[in-house]
């Protein structure tokens, strides 16, 4: 694929890594108009409570919207150059798209294809799952080659990349 530089940014990281904290003080150091794309969704009161608390933390000054599927859309609709987009996390647009019984290759080209074109920066926020030992689980293998073939696509296309572990962040690209 035609890898055209966006200006986006990409953070990795495990669970609780703190990737989500980082790339919040991205967008806070942009000086652009905050937008918040949740691809999560609130399946049990632990979710509901864990999003909640998000909200508190993020404070004021942000427009929230969720989106679990149709990401590229979404994307499209609210571009503007004056505007600062976290999109959090890539791997739960996966497992949506999964559940959704979408063409994930497809929808993966997609995005990396529509993100140069964006005025908006964009921070793009994702789980590395292919860290640990292969899962036993046929879904859960599909999910974690889907996951690395994205990161590998977004990669080529994003201006930054980093890897956050343990809250500290290891520039990747950029
Ligand atoms: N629907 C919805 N989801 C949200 C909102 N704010 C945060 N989330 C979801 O909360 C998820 C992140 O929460 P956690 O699981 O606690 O964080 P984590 O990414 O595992 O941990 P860190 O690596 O420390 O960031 C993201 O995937 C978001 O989609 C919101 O306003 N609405």
């Amino acid at each position: 694929m035609a890898a055209d530089i966006s200006t986006s940014i990409l953070v990795l990281g495990g669970a609780r890594s703190g990737k989500s904290r980082f790339a919040e003080g991205l967008v806070v150091d942009c000086a652009r108009e905050r937008h918040y794309v949740a691809t999560g969704r609130a399946y049990d009161d632990e979710m509901r409570d864990r999003i909640r608390r998000h909200q508190v933390d993020r404070g004021d000054g942000w427009t929230t919207h969720e989106e679990p599927v149709d990401l590229v859309g979404l994307l499209q609709r609210i571009d503007d150059p004056d505007r600062v987009v976290l999109v959090d996390c890539l791997t739960l647009w996966v497992t949506n798209l999964m559940m959704a019984d979408e063409d994930v290759a497809a929808r993966s080209s997609e995005l990396c294809a529509a993100l140069p074109g964006l005025r908006a920066k964009v921070v793009l926020v994702s789980n590395e799952v292919g860290l640990g030992i292969v899962p036993e689980n046929r879904m859960a293998r599909e999910f974690r080659d889907h996951a690395g073939r994205l990161h590998q696509l977004v990669a080529q296309v994003a201006a930054e990349v980093y890897f956050v572990a343990a809250g500290l962040p290891l520039r990747m690209k950029g």
